[in-house]
């Protein structure tokens, strides 16, 4: 936690004064949400496009003006947390759920910052079981799809009940085991009907700010 706190509260440094911004989602976007709504309480003048309702729940609360993607240009820059990132910055993201909207506002962004602690940096992806936001129309033929890709998956639950994310869809987590090549399988995936968007988030990462337990800090910078 303590890790998350300062990678969260690191990134929220790279924010100026009349930027428009995108807020992630997660527990680790959290801790910059908190640090960029002190920011704007002490007279930071910014906007911000939330991944998720409940990032745009948490912002609001803290006083950050929220707007529409469809009503910006572009953004300056987005925070947002990772469930794995690879040395050439591939992540996977979708954890939490968000990863459609998550996507949209990353590919919007001039710099995407992403905020992890040390457990999230992985030599390969694959480890962390690849979510997949499929539509839920006949949800078994689109996962039995999916699985022609040598992976097995389970439909994400909570609560006992099929988890929706905030577009109505569902999520498969995928087991694929190593990924050998992050964009291709990306791209391949996408191309199924009844796939919506996928975790993978190839060539889009800036920064990594990388938070650790023992209290320091490494700011990642693509090369
Ligand atoms: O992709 C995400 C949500 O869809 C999150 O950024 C990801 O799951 C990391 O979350 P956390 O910081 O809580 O570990």
């Amino acid at each position: 936690m303590k890790a998350k706190k300062l990678t969260g509260e690191k990134a929220a440094e790279y924010i100026e004064d009349g930027m428009i911004i995108g807020l992630g989602t997660g527990s680790t976007a959290y801790y910059a949400i908190k640090k960029v709504g002190e920011m704007v309480r002490n007279g930071l003048k910014i906007k911000a496009v939330p991944t998720s309702k409940e990032t745009a729940e948490l912002a609001a609360a803290e006083g950050i003006e929220l707007v529409e993607l469809a009503d910006v240009e572009a953004l300056d820059l987005t925070i947002d947390g990772a469930d794995e990132v690879d040395p050439d910055f591939n992540l996977i993201k979708g954890g939490g759920g968000a990863l459609l909207r998550e996507k949209i506002v990353a590919s919007a962004t001039e710099k995407l910052i992403i905020v992890i602690d040390e457990s999230k940096l992985v030599e390969h992806l694959g480890s962390f079981h690849l979510p997949i936001e499929i539509t839920p129309f006949s949800w078994q033929y689109t996962q039995r799809m999916v699985e022609k890709f040598s992976c097995s998956s389970k439909i994400r639950k909570k609560d006992g009940e099929i988890f929706v994310t905030d577009n109505g869809n569902y999520i498969l987590d995928c087991d694929f085991g190593k990924i050998e090549d992050p964009l291709k399988i990306s791209v391949e995936l996408n191309k199924l009907p009844g796939v919506v968007e996928n975790g993978i988030f190839a060539e889009m990462a800036e920064i990594v700010v990388v938070g650790y337990n023992d209290g320091h800090i490494d700011v990642l910078a693509k090369e």
